[in-house]
């Protein structure tokens, strides 16, 4: 038979950059057989970074390759520990997922194929190694409207629904199945070199660091203290991560050490959640009892898993250089997140005097006033007009949140001659285009809790995926 022989999934030409690392770092698997394969996503979007054109790329292109796991071998399940809300768990490791394969894009990265859904692996413990399709659904949803909001990011590649049925205590249950495809820089994971502390093995800390710097940070490669300089970078990418999230209202709400990457980017949505309202105490996850991974303690937690990772990385280095390293967080994370609202507001080169102040001043009044937080923005590109530099009082005068920004009157208008002065600074060239470009950074639809529920909705009782497909698009700008 020639299964595959045509499929442009299974001709790649995949590196195997972990694999070469050794059994140590990983146990071989294989996927489980699903009873169906019904494609629901395919991430057209990332094809041509692998040189593919997503016309001559078919379905079932896609269903044997990502469903039916045929051809690339072999699957390699990634071992990980992990601190889980503070408690250090030797327990973890892939326990539904593998790395199905590495490839190089053509930007000149490496990419990594990371599945999610695809069956039992020797870390499962007594779970099911399954994905439910409102968790691939809601991994896909994020990961895309993550991306188009600026955060660096993870995405699917795929997302196939199999035909099993699972039961679930956070879903009505029985609840449909699905294997997603994430499509990311790297699945290792801080805690990957947590195992490896753990474990007493030096040895293979600095094997797999070198591989990191490798594969992910290779401008460090010829420098004569590149670990030092990789945990620095680190620390800066993370803060900068942070930041993102922030600016985003985003609630990743698991930020265990087993979910963040050693590249500094985002992944694993599961119980996250877009805040509705500015709130810092806003927490995503049901089981998150004491708010530990709460909106606002974000910063804080990457701050602390960063530290955690000192344990580690400290077997191959020195404390001095790692302590070094982490005290600039607080001062990238301010940084990053000054410059990305003040984008948000449409402002760009736009320099006062007192900018920490404005940054303040707008936290607070979208604090104080409780309006809609996504909406606040992408009201100001709807509203937005030119004349607004020479008079404030018209500021957002018909937005429909209007009575709640007055009712904080003295922060309201406090805030008005603010943006005014940085308007001040704009010719009228930058504020012809600023309508336009706060509307790019601030997209109409916000993927909160009600949103998704209403795309999921229609799939579960319907099985009617317009509205999900729409969504996307939303989301996407289209
Ligand atoms: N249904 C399941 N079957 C087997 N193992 C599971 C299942 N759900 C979670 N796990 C395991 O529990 C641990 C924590 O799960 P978590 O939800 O953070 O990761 P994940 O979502 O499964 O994977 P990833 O971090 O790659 O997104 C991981 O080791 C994971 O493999
Ligand atoms: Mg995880």
């Amino acid at each position: 038979m020639n299964i595959g022989k045509d499929n442009p999934f299974l001709n790649l030409n995949y590196e195997r950059a972990i694999e070469a690392l050794g059994e140590n770092y990983y146990d071989i698997v294989s996927a489980a057989e699903f009873p169906q394969h019904f494609l629901r996503f395919r991430n057209d979007e990332l094809l041509p970074l692998l040189n593919l054109n997503p016309s001559q790329v078919t379905d079932e292109n896609f269903i044997e390759a990502f469903g039916k796991f045929q051809g690339v071998r072999p699957f390699l399940a990634l071992r990980y520990h992990g601190y889980q809300f503070g408690n250090y768990n030797p327990f973890l490791g892939d326990g539904r997922g593998f790395l199905y394969g590495q490839v190089w894009g053509n930007d000149g990265r490496l990419y990594d194929f990371g599945t999610k859904g695809s069956g039992q692996t020797p870390y499962s413990r007594n779970a099911d190694g399954r994905l439910t399709l409102k968790g691939g659904i809601r991994e896909v949803l994020a990961s895309e409207a993550l991306h188009y909001l600026g955060v660096r990011t993870s995405r699917c590649l795929s997302l196939i629904e199999t035909g099993e049925l699972l039961w679930r205590n956070d879903e009505p249950s029985p609840t449909r199945a699905s294997v997603m495809i994430r499509f990311s820089h790297s699945h290792i994971r801080f805690g990957t070199f947590e195992r490896l502390n753990y474990l007493n093995r030096p040895d293979l800390i600095e094997k797999l660091l070198d591989h990191v710097i490798t594969y992910y940070y290779p401008h460090l490669k010829s420098s004569s203290d590149q670990y030092a300089q990789f945990y620095q970078e680190l620390v800066q990418r993370v803060a900068e991560l942070a930041a993102q999230w922030m600016i985003a209202g985003f609630c990743h709400g698991v930020l265990n050490t087993d979910n963040m990457s050693i590249t500094g980017e985002s992944f694993d949505y599961g119980p996250y959640a877009f805040i509705p309202t500015y709130n810092p105490k806003f927490t995503a996850a049901y089981f998150d009892y004491s708010g530990l991974y709460c909106y606002g303690n974000q910063p804080r937690i990457c701050r602390w898993n960063l530290e955690k990772l000192q344990r580690p990385l400290g077997m191959v280095m020195s404390q001095k250089d790692l302590d070094a390293g982490l005290e600039r967080f607080e001062t990238h994370y301010e940084e990053t997140y000054r410059q990305l609202l003040m984008e948000k507001l449409g402002l760009i080169d736009v320099s006062l005097e007192n900018t920490e102040d404005f940054v303040t001043e707008t936290v607070n009044l979208l604090r104080d006033s409780q309006v809609p937080y996504h909406q606040f923005f992408a009201e100001l590109g709807n509203w937005f007009s030119p004349t607004w530099r020479d008079n404030s009082e018209i500021i957002l005068e018909n937005a429909p949140f209007i009575k709640q920004l007055r009712e904080q009157s003295s922060l309201w208008e406090n805030w008005k001659q603010l943006y005014q002065q940085c308007l001040k600074q704009c010719n009228d060239n930058e504020l012809e285009k600023m309508g336009s470009r706060l509307q790019k950074k601030n997209p109409q639809t916000a993927l909160l809790r009600p949103v998704i529920e209403s795309v999921w909705e229609p799939i579960s009782l319907d099985n009617e995926w317009t509205p999900f497909y729409a969504l996307l698009d939303q989301i996407r700008g289209k």
